[in-house]
């Protein structure tokens, strides 16, 4: 199987964790988007979705899928979303797709956080993908000292030749060459400094479940 049908096959299986009547969490990316068409198909069995960047709303709205603000709603059962990395603990990487900050309101906000993701994405220790961190711009360049030294090597997110903007008007810095032992430990540290809006490691809003899309159909791991 292709990465492209592992991502399809636990977009489609995250169904079984929607839950009728309700407003699901949905996050952000390449297999998120296979989640949010095959929610299409039950679309008149939810009341709608909390969406976690601008790209899933638009997605979301147009397969007729009603988008709520994350402030109308008080708590969410479920929040289906995918990951840059997950470990065995059920700690990811994310922010691949620059959406971190908001995926990281709409988990807190979660009962159960659902990752859904195919095998490439199971590490032993978090790290061989870069880190993503949202910053203020103008704590950029201090950021990326702070990083260097922890041993990390940042860089600035470019996209068409600028700094990347994300959905909240911020930039990202990618963190590589660290290994991240005690991701909440790491968590903590990273968020309390000054510039830092969202770190990408999500160890607070770790994963209850994964979903994980194997060449021998899907593996269930939960924490
Ligand atoms: O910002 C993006 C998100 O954290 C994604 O969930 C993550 O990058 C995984 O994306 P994909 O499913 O495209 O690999």
């Amino acid at each position: 199987m292709t990465q492209d049908e592992l991502k399809a096959l636990v977009g489609q299986a995250a169904l079984q964790y929607v839950v009728p009547g309700e407003i699901v969490g949905v996050g952000t990316g390449s297999t998120v988007n296979k989640f949010i068409d095959a929610l299409a198909s039950m679309k008149d069995r939810i009341k709608g979705a909390v969406s976690s960047s601008v790209a899933s709303t638009e997605r979301l709205q147009a397969l007729g899928i009603p988008v709520f603000d994350s402030n109308a709603v008080e708590e969410l059962s479920v929040y289906i979303d995918g990951a840059d990395e997950i470990d065995g603990r059920g700690y990811m990487i994310k922010g691949g797709g620059a959406a971190l900050t908001r995926e990281k309101i709409v988990a807190a906000q979660s009962r159960r956080f659902v990752c859904i993701a195919d095998e490439s994405k199971l590490v032993g220790t978090l790290g061989r993908f870069p880190v993503p961190v949202e910053v203020i711009p103008m704590a950029t360049q201090r950021l990326i000292r702070q990083f260097a030294a922890m041993g990390g090597s940042a860089q600035v997110r470019m996209k068409d030749g600028k700094a990347l903007v994300t959905d909240n008007g911020q930039s990202i810095v990618d963190v590589s060459g660290l290994r991240i032992a005690d991701p909440l430990a790491f968590e903590d540290e990273v968020s309390q400094w000054p510039g830092v809006v969202t770190v990408g490691v999500f160890a607070h809003q770790k994963a209850a479940v994964c979903l994980l899309g194997t060449a021998g159909g899907v593996r269930t791991i939960e924490y």
